[in-house]
């Protein structure tokens, strides 16, 4: 019998042949990965390879999608996330989502931030959920940016500041990791340094997991990097061995920026 390499120490998250299927296009194709926690674990590889379909899948995000269809096994702290008995709803609180374009919803600071502890029921009292918001913006640094005007519309922020807004609205129901997908390609120079910055500041508490097109982000911001390519994960490994010394010719050329 063949056996499968020990698991990364204290892995939060394992994933065993897992299978992305969009109609008749195989997306994702047997991957294996195990994520540890309290670390930045960046997802590499040219447009189209499928870090974010994969992505994805650790929080059943292509459940929504009409057509797609994924196999294997993914656990999160051991349990089975595609369990019948797993609630999406609930998986969503504990493992948050930051998209590339900043998605504020079309309500006040506050309520962007309460949302999530207000719907999953998380606080007893108007205080609790005061200190809640106040509590996740500090952890988004966004708070001494806006603690004056609450009530006005997250929309109506900067690029860089909505997208810290709605990293607090991620980290207000508590997750345990963190899904952001691009979460830098709309922002500028500065913005990014401040989101790249929260993030690894966010490493202490969450998994954290990016997907990024900037090699010096990835190299920047995390301790781990996965490879993909057409739909395979090449190569996983400490950041810093993948970007000066990788074992796959496809991981050299990407990083040397030979295609991609
Ligand atoms: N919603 C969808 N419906 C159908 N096919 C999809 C969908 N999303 C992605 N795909 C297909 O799955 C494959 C992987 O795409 P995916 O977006 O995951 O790659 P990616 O590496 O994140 O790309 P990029 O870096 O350009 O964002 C591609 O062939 C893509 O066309």
């Amino acid at each position: 019998m063949t056996e499968l390499p020990l698991p990364v120490k204290a892995a939060k998250v394992n994933a065993r042949n897992v299978q992305v299927y969009y109609g008749q296009n195989h997306a994702i194709k047997d991957v294996n990965i195990d994520i540890p926690s309290e670390s930045v674990t960046a997802f590499i590889g040219p447009s189209g390879c499928g870090k974010s379909t994969f992505l994805r899948c650790l929080n059943r995000m292509n459940d929504t999608i009409v057509g797609c269809r994924v196999e294997g096994r993914i656990e999160i702290d051991g349990e089975d996330i595609y369990d019948r008995r797993v609630d999406p709803v609930q998986l969503r609180a504990k493992v948050g989502m930051v998209f590339q374009k900043p998605n504020p919803f079309p309500k006040s600071i506050y309520d962007n931030v309460a949302y999530g502890p207000k719907i999953h029921g998380l606080t007893r009292t108007k205080a609790e959920l005061d200190e809640v918001v106040e509590q996740s913006l500090h952890k988004a640094a966004l708070w001494n940016e806006v603690k004056d005007r609450l009530a006005a519309p997250g929309t109506g922020l900067s690029g860089g500041q909505q997208q810290r807004l709605c990293i607090a609205r991620a980290i207000a129901t508590s997750p345990e990791v963190l899904l952001m997908d691009e979460p830098c390609s709309a922002l500028d120079p500065i913005a990014t340094a401040q989101v790249e910055e929260l993030i690894s500041e966010l490493r202490n508490q969450y998994t954290v997991i990016i997907v990024t097109h900037s090699m010096q982000q990835a190299a920047r911001v995390s301790q781990r990097t996965a490879m993909f390519h057409m739909g395979i994960v090449v190569e996983e490994g400490p950041t810093d061995k993948m970007f000066t010394n990788p074992d796959d010719r496809r991981t050299q050329d990407y990083i040397t920026g030979r295609f991609g």
